[in-house]
């Protein structure tokens, strides 16, 4: 019997990986159903509980403007716009402000806790192991993202990330100037910076900014075999090696 080759593992060159949450390192189906479930009902009474924290008035200014809504538009009319905004898993930014709130007391409280495939944790402590070093570029706010690094099913990751970047510490995914002020704050080249995730949209601003990148197709994800263009596609952490160049 012919055995059937494995396809070598694909290697990238790199000092840093920056790894993408939902799609990449997580289910979207977790964050959309446990996250989501938990934040929803308690939108409204985090808004009006916080209205004195910069964070949560900022966010809510933001939510009037792009929402256009009055000006003294109530708590119950910001509420019924992020929900619609959850429905449709947009990465608003307020959004995400108020939500990475809610679950960092979540997480505190052990109400919720993170999802990571299989393939990713064993991968992150081997390539660490070497001497690889990981950040987070997420749409979840910075808040929230270390919690969720924190209380992972097999320990506490934070150990393994030099810096988490969110939409307001480094812009938008889409656009490349915030993948060029991530590689400034870690002091790293584009070069030998390499890029995880899962989002066609987020490959190109990434390879705009002169980056690696590395496609995420996983099955059952919200971009499973979509069009990735020029980036190297896989579909789990098990089919890439990271070496320092
Ligand atoms: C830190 S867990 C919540 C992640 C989240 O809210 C989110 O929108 C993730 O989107 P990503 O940019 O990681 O695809
Ligand atoms: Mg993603």
């Amino acid at each position: 019997m012919t055995a059937t080759p494995t396809p070598d593992p694909l290697a990238v060159s790199a000092r840093y990986v920056v790894i993408d949450i939902e799609g990449t390192t997580s289910a979207a189906g977790f964050i959309l159903g446990d996250l989501y479930d938990y934040a929803r009902p308690r939108l409204g009474s985090w808004l009006d509980d916080h209205a004195d924290d910069p964070a949560i008035a900022e966010a809510r200014e933001q939510v009037i403007h792009d929402a256009e809504l009055a000006s003294d538009a109530t708590t119950d009319q910001i509420v019924a716009v992020l929900h619609e905004w959850m429905e449709r898993d947009v990465k608003a930014t307020p959004l995400k402000t108020v939500q990475g709130q809610i679950w960092a007391e979540g997480f505190e409280r052990a109400e919720i806790s993170s999802h990571f495939f299989d393939d990713v944790i064993p991968k992150l402590r081997d390539w660490y192991s070497h001497g690889v070093r990981f950040a987070v570029f997420s749409s979840g706010s910075v808040a929230s993202q270390v919690p969720w690094f924190r209380h992972s099913p097999d320990g506490d990751l934070t150990g393994l990330i030099t810096e988490f970047f969110d939409t307001v510490s480094a812009g938008p995914k889409k656009e490349a100037a915030s993948y060029q002020a991530i590689a400034d704050a870690l002091g790293s080249t584009p070069g030998e910076t390499v890029f995880f995730t899962d989002n066609p949209g987020e490959v190109a601003a990434a390879i705009d900014a002169g980056w690696q990148v590395v496609a995420f197709s996983r099955e059952g994800e919200p971009f499973f075999e979509a069009d990735f263009g020029a980036a190297a596609v896989v579909t789990s952490f098990d089919d890439v090696e990271v070496v320092l160049p």
